[in-house]
């Protein structure tokens, strides 16, 4: 048995302001950071030892890694930042108060942006400033693998390469991997990982610091997952994102 940890990033600056985020680079707030920290203080309460970490390229997600892996006292674990991780690109959302959005165009309409799988919000103009086809990070990629608006859909499309190439194979040669990530690239994998359909990966909603445990058999596929710690706590979590999209 394989165990994998997944741990969605501490809150960020924009979600305090109830923002709309995707590849923004935004930082994590004081509570973010305590909420990163308290994973890696439970993570270790528990006993769980990683031999690798992967994260994306996104501060929110590289912070919260790393004070959790301090809180932790295992801030020398090698890192592998990867931006097949990042979060889903929020296109022309990006930047936009999510309760304004819900005001002007209803909660359908923004549950649909935000939740539904193949359903991109409104693209980018491909020189937006708002946009990252000029972010030096990406500079190696091809110009059009950079987003200028994601599905959940396009989310698992390259979040998937990264579990084949990369996650999977590194959990089958016996290491222990944690993962810091994003709402949407931890919902692309668990909808991959368990296999949920298209509707009902609407309902999935991942709080942010609570590191989500799976159990998985030789083959990768999951026996349970659970979140560490109360888990009524992180179920109001996970349901006070789900109303982030509401008027
Ligand atoms: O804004 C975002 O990038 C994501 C995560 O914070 O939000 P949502 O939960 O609306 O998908």
């Amino acid at each position: 048995m394989y165990k994998l940890v997944l741990i969605r990033h501490g809150e960020s600056t924009w979600n305090l302001e109830n923002r709309f985020t995707g590849w923004t680079d935004v930082e994590l707030t004081d509570t973010g950071i305590a909420q990163a920290r308290a994973a890696g203080a439970l993570l270790k309460a528990e006993g769980y030892e990683f031999d690798v970490a992967y994260t994306s390229v996104l501060k929110r997600a590289i912070h919260t890694l790393n004070h959790c892996l301090d809180a932790m006292d295992r801030d020398w674990l090698p890192v592998v930042k990867d931006w097949r991780l990042n979060e889903r690109h929020y296109g022309g959302l990006q930047g936009l108060n999510k309760a304004d959005m819900a005001k002007q165009y209803g909660d359908a309409q923004v549950l649909v942006w935000r939740r539904s799988y193949d359903t991109p919000p409104p693209a980018l103009e491909a020189a937006d400033p708002r946009g990252q086809r000029q972010d030096v990070r990406y500079a190696k990629l091809p110009a059009d693998a950079v987003p200028l608006t994601e599905c959940l859909k396009d989310t698992v499309a390259r979040v998937i390469p990264a579990w084949d190439d990369a996650l999977a194979p590194a959990i089958k040669s016996g290491q222990r991997v944690l993962i810091a990530a994003h709402g949407n690239s931890i919902r692309a994998l668990i909808k991959f990982l368990d296999n949920i359909g298209d509707d009902d990966i609407v309902g999935v909603n991942i709080p942010n610091g609570i590191p989500l445990v799976y159990e998985l058999d030789a083959d990768l596929k999951p026996i349970k997952r659970y979140y560490l710690g109360d888990a009524e706590a992180a179920a109001k979590a996970a349901a006070a994102v789900a109303n982030q999209g509401k008027a």
